[in-house]
């Protein structure tokens, strides 16, 4: 279970976060009341970490960042999904064990007549002989159909199942992607993370982590709209996605108009040499009229990388690559440095 405080426990959490709630202009909803919770709480390390990031950008949080919060570190895959599957599910279970339950009454019937029948044999009279042994051939039938019917529907529930199955490994895989920039989302970034700190790197190699954030963003919306700017995040996804091609290496929006690239087992120069092609691929990059292929806007990154030391936690590499990335920005931006 999620929550394991006592009434008394929750009710001061519940003054709490009613508190946070008064203090931002998100509705007061059950979602944004989970968020608050979770964070007075402390329930929620890593919600905690992105509502102290989000902070420093935003005064007061918006409905659209209260549940991009729930969604990206509270919500486990959205509940139409979630209602779905589990829907479907229990059908096909219920059509299995109907399935079952059919093929037990036909098997109990026969059983029983079997015995019934037991005693006419005995009994040696041929007229009944004859008559016993068709409605043994009948029974024999009955059985087999319902056997049959019963094979059916566990392949029928057998091939749903899988798809079930299918269709909640992409609800998982959407529940750690940013519909905007087509990359990890914080979530997955913090699994991610986890999983690669988790094991030693090769000798010799670290594990690095690149840090990136997009340039005067604040601008970009300012001048050409909020739309532009999120084509500006959905550009970048691409480069990244691009740019990152090694097999374990991933790429993240870490949130806002800031992208992070892990790269399990690599090497310090290979770590700069990416984050500087992807500097130089970004500056390139160029923001087009859709229609009259206009050039609208370019746009440049920072960025800052760090390499693993060993026993390091989580949060600590990640400061130390946002060190790297704040003095990019401090040194003029456009540019790239070590940690
Ligand atoms: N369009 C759009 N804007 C966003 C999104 N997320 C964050 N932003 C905006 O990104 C801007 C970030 O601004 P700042 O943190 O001041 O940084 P900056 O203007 O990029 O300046 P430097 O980082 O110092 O170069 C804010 O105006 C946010 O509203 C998003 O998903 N879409």
């Amino acid at each position: 279970m999620r929550y394991r405080e006592r009434k008394d426990q929750s009710a001061e959490l519940l003054r709490l976060a009613l508190a946070e709630m008064g203090r931002h202009d998100a509705a007061f909803t059950p979602i944004c009341f989970t968020v608050w919770y979770e964070h007075v709480g402390g329930i929620n390390p890593r919600l905690s970490q992105a509502i102290a990031h989000q902070l420093t950008v935003e005064k007061r949080f918006s409905d659209e960042t209260v549940e991009r919060l729930h969604r990206e570190h509270i919500a486990e895959i959205d509940g139409q999904t979630a209602e779905r599957i589990s829907d479907q599910f229990q059908r096909v279970m219920k059509n299995m064990g109907d399935a079952a339950h059919a093929t037990g009454e036909t098997a109990e019937r026969f059983g029983d007549e079997l015995g019934s029948f037991g005693g006419a044999l005995v009994a040696q009279d041929p007229a009944a002989l004859a008559s016993l042994l068709a409605a043994i051939q009948a029974g024999t039938e009955r059985m087999k159909a319902s056997a049959l019917a019963l094979k059916a529907e566990v392949v029928r529930g057998q091939r749903e199942i899988e798809s079930l199955r299918a269709d909640l490994e992409r609800a998982r895989v959407d529940a750690t992607l940013c519909p905007l920039s087509r990359v990890l989302n914080r979530k997955g970034f913090d699994q991610r993370l986890d999983a690669m700190l988790a094991a030693a790197p090769s000798s010799g190699r670290t594990h690095g982590l690149i840090m990136v954030d997009i340039d005067h963003f604040k601008q970009v919306n300012d001048r050409h709209g909020h739309l532009m700017g999120d084509r500006v995040i959905q550009a970048l996804g691409e480069v990244l996605r691009a740019s990152v091609t090694q097999p374990e290496a991933a790429c993240a929006r870490y949130g806002g108009e800031e992208f992070a690239v892990l790269l399990p087992n690599t090497t310090a120069g290979e770590c700069l040499q990416l984050a500087e092609s992807l500097r130089a691929r970004t500056k390139a990059m160029k923001v087009r009229n859709r229609t009259t292929n206009e050039v609208l806007l370019t746009v440049t990154v920072s960025a800052g990388v760090a390499c693993s030391r060993s026993g390091e936690d989580p949060s600590a590499l990640v400061a130390r690559a946002d060190a790297a990335l704040y003095r990019s920005k401090q040194d003029g931006r456009d540019r790239v440095t070590a940690g």
